[in-house]
C-alpha cells in the first residue's frame, strides 16, 4: 500500500493498493504491527456550500457523494462555520464536475453558489475491519476467519472475551485481540488442552487487565466467576436451559459436577431442591455466591467432594431414621430451621428438613422435551410434554411427573412432600430424588458405577431417578458403544435411552446428553 506513490494518483482504490509489504512473516509474530502501513490516502473533490442547502444538495447529488462505510460525506468547512463540504465520490475525477450529469450540476448551481475544492481523505488502521487487516497480513493460503468464538459475554465492555485461535492464527493473536474487541476488558486465548480435573483451561491474556473475575447472565440468572479458577462455558447455555426445562417445581435434583451452578441455580429458581456438588473448592465458593445473588440459597445444598462420595453420602440413612419413619407427613420444623446453602462435606445437616422458597415456582416450560434426538432402543420415544398449571402443583408433586420422559408415577409413602407457601418440605435423599445431572463429559459415564446398589428398596419411594449423563462421542464410537460402557459401569441393562446432541466440539467429536431412568437392577433389595 505505498503511501507516497498515492500522492500522484488523484484516485486510489484501497482494493488495488499494494499490501505486499505486510506479507513478510518476520513482522507477524510481533505484538504490534506498524499501523501506519494501513493508511490509505484518497485525493477527492468536495463542494463547499452554505449549510442551509446541504440537505437538498445531498439529495441532488445522490450517487455521486462519497460512499464508504462509517464515513460521512458531509463534513465541516475548516475555514467557515457557515459552510459545509459535500465530499464527492472517487467516481468524480474532474474538477469541472463533468463526471456528474449536467442536469444535476445545473440544479445544484441554481440552488446556491458552489465551489469545488480538493479534499484529502486518509483511512487509517482504526478504520479497517479486522477481516480487512488480516487479509493483508495472513500468508497466502491461511483463511481469514470470519468471526472468533467468544465464551464470556463479549458484547458489553468490561467483559472477558475468550478467543479460540487455531495454531496458524497464533502469530497474529495480538492484532486479532485488539482489532476485534477494542472495548473488552480482558482478552484471553486458551493455551494447550485442558488436562486438570477441574476442567479449567490455562489462559494467556492477550490484551487488557489480568483480572479474570466477571459476571455472566444466562436465562435471567447472574453468575459470578473467576474464569481462571473455575469451569465455565457460555456455549452450554441452551443445554442448561433445555435440561432444567424438564424439571418440575418441587423435585429434588442432584448435580454431581455442578460447577458454579448453571444447572443448579435455574433449577432452584424453578422451585426444585438442589444438592449440588463439585470437587473444585473455587467452584463451590462461586456456587454459594451465585445462589445468594440469585436468591435461591434456601434451596441449594452445596458439597465439595468427589462425585462418587457425594452421591453415596446422600444415600446414607441417618441413625435417627427409625424415629423419623412415621413422621413423614408432618411439617416438623419451623422456618428458623430452614437450611441455607452450606458446605456439607462432613456434616449430617443435609438431612434436616428444608423450607422451600416457593416464591417463584416457574411455569414448567417443558417444550425442550421435544428435543430428544436419538433413542437407540426405542426409536419413537421422543415426547412432547404438556404444561402443568399452577393449580395442580401439589398434585403434581405427589404424582411426580406427568410428562412423557418423566411419565406419571406416584410415590409410595408420600415422603419428600413439599407444600406450598410457608409450609415445610422434608427432603430425604435416601428415599427419593428425581434427577441426577452428570456434566463431566470426558468421564461421567465411568462414574455411573456409583449407582450400583446405591438405592435401598427398603427406603426408596416412588420412581427411580432420571440420570442425565453427558459424554463425548467420537466418529469412531456409536450410541450403542456408549450405552455398553454405561451398562457396564452400572452393571445393569438400561431399558430406555435418550440421546440429545448438545454440540459439536471438534470435527469428529460431539457432546451428547444420555438420559435414562436408573434401572431397577441397581436397587439393593431389603434382604441384601
Ligand atoms: C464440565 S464441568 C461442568 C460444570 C457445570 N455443570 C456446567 O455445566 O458448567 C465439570 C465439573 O466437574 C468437576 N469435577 C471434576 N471431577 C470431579 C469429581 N471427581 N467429583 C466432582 N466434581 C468433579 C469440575 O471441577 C468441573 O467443575
Amino acid at each position: 500500500m505505498g503511501t507516497g506513490a498515492l500522492e500522484t494518483n488523484r484516485i486510489t482504490n484501497e482494493e488495488e493498493a499494494d499490501y505486499s509489504l505486510h506479507k513478510h512473516s518476520d513482522d507477524l509474530s510481533k505484538s504490534h504491527i506498524d499501523e501506519s502501513k494501513f493508511d490509505v490516502h484518497f485525493k477527492l473533490w468536495a463542494l463547499r456550500i452554505p449549510c442551509q442547502h446541504c440537505t437538498l444538495a445531498t439529495r441532488i447529488l445522490n450517487g455521486y457523494l462519497l460512499d464508504k462505510p462509517r464515513v460521512k460525506p458531509v463534513t465541516e468547512d475548516p475555514t467557515c462555520a457557515k459552510n459545509r463540504y459535500l465530499i464527492l465520490s472517487d467516481k468524480v475525477q474532474n474538477q469541472d464536475l463533468s463526471d456528474i450529469p449536467k442536469q444535476k450540476v445545473d440544479e445544484l448551481k441554481g440552488l446556491c453558489e458552489v465551489e469545488v475544492v480538493p479534499y484529502s481523505l486518509t483511512l487509517g488502521y482504526s478504520y479497517w475491519t479486522a477481516e480487512h487487516v488480516l487479509k493483508q497480513i495472513l500468508p497466502t493460503g491461511v483463511e481469514v476467519p470470519s468471526s472468533f468464538e467468544t465464551i464470556v459475554n463479549p458484547v458489553e465492555s468490561g467483559q472477558i472475551a475468550h478467543l479460540n485461535l487455531h495454531d496458524e492464527l497464533l502469530p497474529y493473536k495480538h492484532v486479532i485481540a485488539k482489532k476485534n474487541y477494542p472495548r473488552i476488558k480482558t482478552i484471553v486465548n486458551k493455551v494447550g488442552t485442558i488436562t486438570n480435573e477441574f476442567r479449567v483451561p490455562e489462559f494467556e491474556v492477550l490484551a487488557g487487565e489480568h483480572n479474570m473475575i466477571t459476571e455472566v447472565k444466562q436465562y435471567g440468572a447472574t453468575f459470578k466467576l473467576d474464569y481462571s479458577l473455575v469451569y465455565w462455558n457460555s456455549r452450554l447455555e441452551h443445554e442448561h436451559k433445555r435440561l432444567v426445562s424438564m424439571f418440575q417445581a418441587g423435585e429434588t435434583i442432584c448435580d454431581m459436577f455442578a460447577g458454579i451452578g448453571p444447572f443448579a441455580i435455574p433449577a432452584a429458581q424453578k422451585g426444585c431442591i438442589v444438592y449440588a456438588n463439585d470437587l473444585n473448592p473455587d467452584s463451590i465458593h462461586y456456587l454459594r455466591i451465585n445462589a445468594k445473588i440469585n436468591k435461591v440459597d434456601d434451596c441449594i445444598y452445596a458439597y465439595n467432594m468427589d462425585a462418587r462420595k457425594f452421591i453415596s453420602q446422600l444415600m446414607e440413612v441417618p441413625n435417627t431414621e427409625a424415629t423419623l419413619e412415621h413422621s413423614y407427613e408432618v411439617p416438623i420444623l419451623d422456618a428458623s430451621h430452614s437450611c441455607k446453602i452450606q458446605d456439607n462435606a462432613e456434616s449430617n445437616s443435609e438431612y434436616k428438613l428444608l423450607t422451600v422458597d416457593t416464591k417463584d415456582l416457574g411455569d414448567n416450560d417443558n417444550s425442550c422435551l421435544e428435543d430428544v434426538q436419538g433413542s437407540t432402543r426405542h426409536a419413537a420415544t421422543s415426547v412432547i410434554a404438556g404444561k402443568r398449571s399452577s393449580s395442580n402443583y401439589d398434585e403434581g408433586n405427589a404424582r411426580a411427573h406427568e410428562t412423557g420422559i418423566l411419565e406419571g408415577c406416584r410415590r409410595k409413602g408420600g415422603t419428600n412432600k413439599r407444600i406450598r407457601g410457608s409450609k415445610i418440605s422434608n427432603t430425604r435423599t435416601w428415599e427419593h430424588f428425581d434427577h441426577v445431572i452428570m456434566n463431566l463429559p470426558a468421564s461421567a459415564v465411568e462414574f455411573l458405577d456409583a449407582f450400583r446398589g446405591l438405592i435401598k428398596r427398603k427406603y426408596w419411594k416412588g420412581c427411580l431417578p432420571w440420570i442425565h449423563c453427558y459424554c463425548f462421542i467420537r466418529a469412531t464410537e456409536t450410541l450403542e458403544s456408549i450405552i455398553a460402557v454405561a451398562e457396564s459401569a452400572l452393571n445393569a441393562p438400561i431399558q430406555d435411552t435418550r440421546f440429545h446432541r448438545v454440540r459439536d466440539v471438534a470435527p469428529n467429536k460431539a457432546m451428547f446428553c444420555l438420559s435414562f431412568r436408573l434401572p431397577d437392577a441397581c436397587v439393593i433389595e431389603d434382604s441384601q
